[in-house]
């Protein structure tokens, strides 16, 4: 059996916590990564095919965000293995379950991810005391509902511009995943001018070099099809996405789904991660050496936690897009104003910055 410990380096994870309850069905893990700047906020994450590996890199891309947007938030993820698409009332008794097994796990603030949204924040609240990502008739501010991380994606986007010479209006844009953050990539990329060429959702990929009708697209997501019933597009397999003929990729899906095998068929010029770790290192290093710019995930994809930690500090959603906006575009600036000086890869650089930030903060903490 592999060492527990063999995820663990100087920053965490503080705690890893299996959750098993066959009663309830429910095979979950939380991993609280470091709580130096305060409890850990991140999301939860229904998908079959979640791992330990996937839970420890995801808290950690928490860590890292939550320090580099200047948060007082500590990092953490929680995943739950079961299919999100379940009947409704099988949820919420699988999601009651899995809040009562973290209800004494109190450095770990939940949040929404791939497979849940606000309504699940509800019950986990309702259990627990504790989630952000609400919904406002709880007072909460819904993240997903108003893409915050979407508009986020779009600022990064924008603040680039100067280093990789892509703006978004005429830009022609693929998205990977259809979900919470890509949908509004695409229609706030779309009001700014940019042309959505390609998306794609667990069932496929569809494409259409003059742009795809969003309208039709958000109609069949919402009957619950599949973005591969869109009628007269080209369709492919759903990881075709990545090798489509585009100035823009916007993966916002699953992770590593950029890797060795397949980081040679991007085309395009600038990669920015809507989705959590959706590179291989390796992979973003073939990429920073073929000149094509990737804006990495906690650069990128912070406007959910911005907003959620709005939400738990008892701000407005009025001040929400502001900040997201402010701390993004500044981030993003700085992180490659620096790569220009050093030639590093971008995550490398962002790294750095913000384990200066959570290594001062460890550095206040009683160590005796
Ligand atoms: N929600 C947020 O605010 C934040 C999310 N993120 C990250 O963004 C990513 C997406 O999250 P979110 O949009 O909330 O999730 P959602 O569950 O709302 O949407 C996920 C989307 O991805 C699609 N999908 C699933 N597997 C694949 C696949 N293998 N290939 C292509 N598409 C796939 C789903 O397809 P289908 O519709 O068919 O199910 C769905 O359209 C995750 O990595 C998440 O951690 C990061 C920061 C904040
Ligand atoms: O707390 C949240 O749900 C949003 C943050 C998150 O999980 C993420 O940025 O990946």
């Amino acid at each position: 059996m592999t060492s527990p410990f063999a995820l663990t380096d100087s920053f965490g994870p503080e705690k890893i916590v299996h959750l098993s309850n066959p009663a309830a069905r429910l095979k979950a893990i939380v991993v609280i990564d470091n709580t130096a700047l305060g409890a850990g906020i991140g999301g939860t994450r229904m998908a079959p095919d979640v791992t330990l590996e996937e839970c420890a890199r995801l808290a950690r891309a928490m860590t890292l965000k939550n320090a580099l947007a200047g948060l007082p938030h500590g990092g953490a993820k929680s995943v739950i293995c079961a299919d999100p698409s379940m009947p409704l009332a099988d949820k919420e008794r699988l999601i009651r379950a899995f809040a009562r097994a973290i209800s004494t796990l109190d450095g770990y603030v939940p949040g929404p991810d791939m497979g849940t949204d606000e309504t699940c924040m509800a019950w986990i609240k309702d259990e627990t005391g504790r989630a952000v990502g609400l919904p406002r008739l709880l007072g909460g501010i819904p993240l997903d509902e108003i893409g915050a991380t979407g508009f986020g994606v779009a600022e990064a986007l924008d603040a680039a511009a100067p280093f990789s010479g892509i703006v978004s209006d005429g830009a022609r844009v693929a998205i990977q995943g259809f979900g919470a953050v890509g949908r509004h990539a695409a229609l706030i990329l779309a009001k700014r001018g940019a042309r959505i060429v390609a998306v794609s959702d667990s069932g496929g990929c569809v494409s259409d070099p003059d742009g795809l009708s969003l309208d039709k697209l958000l109609e069949i997501k919402a009957a619950g099809g599949s973005v591969t019933d869109l009628e007269n597009v080209a369709t492919a397999a759903r990881d075709d996405v990545i090798g489509i003929d585009c100035d823009i990729l916007v993966p916002a899906a699953r992770p590593d789904v950029i890797h060795s095998d397949n980081v040679d068929a991007v085309r395009a010029r600038v990669i920015v991660e809507g989705a959590n770790i959706p590179a291989t290192i390796e992979a973003e290093t073939d990429l920073h050496r073929r000149g094509i710019l990737v804006i990495p995930d906690f650069v990128a994809n912070a406007g959910g936690v911005i907003c959620a930690s709005i939400e738990a500090r008892g701000g407005t959603e009025g001040q929400v897009l502001g900040v997201i906006s402010e701390l993004i575009r500044r981030n993003t600036t700085e992180v490659l104003q620096r790569v220009g000086q050093s030639g590093d890869l971008p995550r490398d650089v962002a790294r750095r910055l913000a384990e200066t930030r959570v290594r001062g903060a460890m550095d206040l903490r009683r160590s005796f």
